[in-house]
């Protein structure tokens, strides 16, 4: 071990071990709790690669661990998964003035906050990108292949991660995410508030400002259902599509029938993403 990491529960599933560790984190200046999925192939002394996923508003580590379905796939592919919160909390860490749920507590956007009272602890881009990274290689057994996914706020995230750090991440893809933040309501609250009142600063962290740019074309397979909720007003997937198309980045969208934004749509398709990001992180 090279960080002090806190063992707060283990669970036996599928043949694999799913901890949840806490640590003292330095990008977001508090204690952070994340969920770890290892698979049975690391007690042959394999190294495996690592999906990582970040959650929506409201999640914690949680929501995908004990809702997503993945771990008997993820078992077979010889994949861990690395599940973090959705923002820093405890004492001292602020949250919505009002109490709402989209924003603060459990609503870190993924972003690096540079405005107070949020820039000390609201840097969960640092956080997921290269703290967690660094201390999950450095005291589990696991190699430095690495994709990223996420849902809705936490969609927005892996997309966002991968455009901003190319190279670092082997596959990457979404579930309903918020692609374009800047122009939707939930984004323009967050960015508002985390990032200032400057919009161009705002794109520095939207998907379809950074996608015309990317230096690295990953193919990005999103799906989304048609029955969700907050697809008009917040999600508006075409839009990534559009501005896919307009740079040559390789999109898949897949608008499936009658879902919803809830984990049940995403324990539906969680087997196709896994496969997917395992075409591209094992052998
Ligand atoms: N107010 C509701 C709705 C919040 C919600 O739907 N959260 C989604 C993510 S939305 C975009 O980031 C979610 O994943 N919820 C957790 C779950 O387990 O379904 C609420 O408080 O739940």
């Amino acid at each position: 071990m090279t960080d002090p990491l806190t063992t707060l529960s283990e669970t036996r599933v599928f043949g694999g071990r799913l901890k949840r560790v806490r640590h003292q984190s330095a990008a977001v200046d508090c204690d952070m709790t994340f969920a770890i999925f290892l698979p049975p192939q690391v007690e042959d002394g394999v190294k495996v690669p690592v999906f990582y996923w970040l959650s929506g508003l409201t999640c914690t580590d949680e929501n995908f661990t004990q809702k997503a379905g993945a771990f008997r796939v993820a078992a077979e592919l010889g994949l861990a998964i690395v599940a973090p919160d959705t923002s820093p909390r405890g004492d001292g860490v602020p949250g919505d003035p009002e109490g709402a749920w989209d924003f603060g507590l459990g609503a870190g956007f993924y972003v690096d906050a540079t405005e107070e009272p949020w820039a000390r602890h609201y840097r969960m881009h640092d956080y997921v990108t290269r703290e967690l990274p660094a201390l999950v290689e450095g005291n589990f057994p696991v190699s430095d292949r690495r994709s990223i996914a996420g849902h809705s706020m936490g969609g927005h995230g892996a997309l966002v991660c991968a455009l901003k750090h190319p190279g670092f991440y082997k596959a990457v893809s979404a579930f309903a995410p918020i692609v374009n933040p800047a122009a939707v309501p939930w984004g323009e609250k967050a960015f508002g508030r985390y990032l200032g009142p400057d919009r161009d600063r705002w794109l520095e962290w939207d998907a379809c400002a950074l996608i015309a740019k990317a230096p690295e074309r990953l193919p990005i397979l999103i799906d989304q259902g048609d029955g969700d909720g907050f697809l008009e007003a917040q999600l508006k997937p075409q839009a990534l599509v559009a501005a896919a198309d307009a740079a040559g980045h390789p999109v898949t969208l897949r608008m499936q029938p009658g879902y919803d934004h809830s984990y049940f749509f995403i324990s539906t398709f969680i087997e196709d993403h896994l496969r997917h990001h395992a075409a591209a992180l094992v052998g």
